[in-house]
């Protein structure tokens, strides 16, 4: 198990600063996602951490040692850091288990570090097939397989799972997410979806712009964002214009707690759809709102909604066998306290693979 630590950071190509002072600390026995929309420098950071790249200003550290620095690049099979490509890793024409072992030193060739990590991969007994006799999904296990066994330093993982169908993506990153564990390996996923960042990893690093823009568990990336891009990039995000007083925002659906210090004034403030909750209007002196919309999802649907003003937002509701109508008048209410940061403009999410909506979803 590796820390791999990460100090102001810069790689250039040209006049594009793909890497513009990263810091980041990937600790030992996690698995960090490096998430980002395309173009931020997530394939940049992955290939200076392999060695494919030499820093133009910085360090990398891989417990304690370094590896680049000023006037330092250890070459990349040097650094005992294996990388999982998106697909087409295997030798087509070596058996899974030739394709395990090349590389391994003579004693784990004799030993049984290629049966142990088949099993972690959930492919006992695969040893003699050979690439073509498996499945696409079964290739990507093979490749971790073979990634794991001389037990490197770090584990890179470039978006392994996006060749594969969204069936079969679940499962596997589950499975992979539990046999780097089981192997106590450090692992770095870079990865464009957040569904996948916020399911398998133990850590999450937002980049933008080849810039960290934060650095925590999923959980708290999605409660307490950093900014409202991220809040939007992460998540389906309603973002209100608001003002901030006393710890409360007047928002266009009512005033609302503020989890967390805010000052007085104008602020941008984040409702989760869930957030939303949705009652008949009729009698109430709630905001109420007109259901625009109702987007089915089998486990919840989102619903569409004007309010008065004419702001858009999207409640998420759970117990979708009861649709609410489209043009029914229905009684709005906002959970739980909301997030709020000063009112600025907020970036574009683009080139997301699923852009998540930063302005209110209609
Ligand atoms: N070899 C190169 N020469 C010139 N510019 C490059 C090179 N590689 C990357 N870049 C630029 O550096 C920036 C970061 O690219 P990078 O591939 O690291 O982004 P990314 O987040 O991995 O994107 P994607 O998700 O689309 O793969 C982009 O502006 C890209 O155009």
């Amino acid at each position: 198990m590796s820390e791999v630590v990460l100090t102001g950071v810069v790689k250039r190509y040209g006049p594009v600063t793909a890497l513009d002072g990263v810091d980041l600390t990937v600790p030992a026995g996690a698995l960090t996602a490096v998430l980002g929309p395309s173009g931020c420098g997530k394939t940049t950071l992955l290939r200076c951490l392999a060695g494919f790249e030499r820093l133009d200003a910085g360090a990398i550290r891989v417990d304690g040692r370094e590896v680049a620095g000023p006037g330092r690049h250890l070459p990349a099979h040097r650094r005992r850091i294996a990388v999982v490509p998106q697909e087409g890793a295997l030798f087509p024409h070596l058996s899974v288990a030739a394709n395990i072992s090349y590389g391994l030193d003579r004693a784990d060739r004799r030993g049984d570090r290629v049966d142990e990590v088949l099993a972690l991969v959930g492919l006992a007994g695969y040893g003699d097939r050979m690439p073509h006799q498996l499945s696409g999904g079964q290739q990507q296990r093979v490749a971790v397989a073979r990634a794991l066994a001389p037990r490197p330093s770090l584990v890179l993982l470039d978006e392994p799972f996006s060749a594969l169908d969204a069936g079969l993506r679940a499962g596997l990153r589950h499975d992979v997410r539990e046999a780097l564990r089981a192997d106590g390996a450090t692992a770095v996923l870079v990865t464009h979806d957040q569904g996948e960042a916020l399911s398998v990893a133990d850590r999450v690093v937002v980049l933008r712009s080849g810039r960290v823009v934060q650095s925590a568990a999923p959980s708290t990336l999605y409660r307490e964002p950093a900014d409202p891009w991220v809040a939007g990039f992460v998540g389906d995000a309603v973002l209100l214009p608001a003002v901030a007083s006393a710890g409360a925002a007047r928002t266009p659906l009512g005033t609302l707690p503020i989890a967390g210090p805010t000052a007085d004034g104008p602020v941008t403030v984040l409702v989760r759809p869930e957030q939303l909750r949705l009652a008949p209007a009729a009698g109430t002196d709630a905001v109420t709102a007109t259901v625009l919309r109702h987007d089915f999802h089998g486990h919840d649907a989102l619903i569409a909604l004007r309010l008065a003003d004419d702001t858009r937002v999207t409640a998420r509701v759970w117990d979708s066998t009861d649709p609410v109508e489209v043009g029914a008048e229905v009684a709005v209410r906002v959970d739980g306290p909301v997030r709020a940061w000063p009112a600025m403009p907020v970036p574009a999410p683009a080139g997301a693979a699923n852009p998540r909506p930063v302005h209110p979803v209609a």
